[in-house]
């Protein structure tokens, strides 16, 4: 399989006041195009700063990021705006949506900036929503609005799909078929998903698990089988 992602001897140092925070410390992985994968770790373990790095978010202070044969680390501020723009798609813990604009317009107003996106309607259709288009956030409930979110960063189709911790704010069963829905986009349109969270129950359901310990990677796995959500249980 062809790389997508390639991390090398990526470090991140954050400055309060004086005082420097080593968030990434020397942190070397790869991805593979259409692989699942989930990053996992206690808190303040650096996951959060990876996934930004690797979405345009934040900036590496040394060492290398390769997405899609294109060294990211070397953009600048405005190449950096295009790429998080056209190549990321992100889903968030708390679902980000517009509070003013409903379902349907959430989804176009993201993706009508992409030269190559998919139709918002079908792709609500398709995570469920169907009958929910019209429908402003506050008229869904969470699990709803983290659906509108995922068709979101999908209808945009992008590189690969970002999501920070996408079930956290959502409860047992909600946040299952959430996970369900981002393995079945993942499985149909073999775009590379990476997911964080500090759930290591959730580790079966990747293709690769990546452990990160006090900004540093501490294992790479590959798990052999790969489990359907709805055979996990945590
Ligand atoms: N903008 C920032 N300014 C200063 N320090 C930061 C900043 N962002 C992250 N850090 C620090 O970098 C370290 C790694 O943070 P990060 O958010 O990546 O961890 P995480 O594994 O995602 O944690 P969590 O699961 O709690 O979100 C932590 O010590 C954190 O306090």
């Amino acid at each position: 399989m062809r790389e997508l992602i390639e991390f090398k001897q990526v470090t991140k140092e954050y400055k309060i006041g004086e005082v420097p925070i080593q968030a990434l410390a020397g942190v070397d992985f790869s991805i593979a195009e259409g692989e699942f994968v989930v990053i996992l770790g206690a808190s303040g373990a650096g996951k959060s700063t990876i996934l930004n790095i690797l979405g345009g978010m934040d900036t590496a202070t040394s060492g290398q990021v390769f997405v899609g044969g294109q060294e990211i680390t070397r953009l600048s501020e405005k190449q950096l705006t295009g790429y998080r723009g056209e190549k990321i798609g992100f889903v968030f813990q708390f679902y980000n949506l517009i509070p003013n604009l409903n379902a349907l317009e959430n989804v176009e107003f993201a993706a009508e900036i992409c030269k190559n996106h998919l139709d918002a309607q079908d792709i609500l259709h398709k995570v469920g929503l169907k009958d929910r288009i019209k429908n402003f956030p506050s008229q869904l409930s969470g699990g709803e609005q983290q659906r509108v979110a995922i068709a979101r960063a999908v209808a945009k189709n992008p590189l690969l799909l970002l999501c920070d911790e996408p079930t956290g704010a959502l409860d047992y069963v909600t946040g299952k078929s959430v996970l369900k829905l981002l393995q079945d986009v993942n499985r149909e349109t073999k775009k590379c998903v990476v997911l964080v969270t500090h759930n290591s129950a959730i580790a079966p359901m990747a293709d690769k698990i990546i452990k990160v310990k006090s900004g540093r990677i501490e294992s790479v796995a590959i798990n052999k089988v790969k489990h359907s959500v709805e055979g996990i249980e945590w």
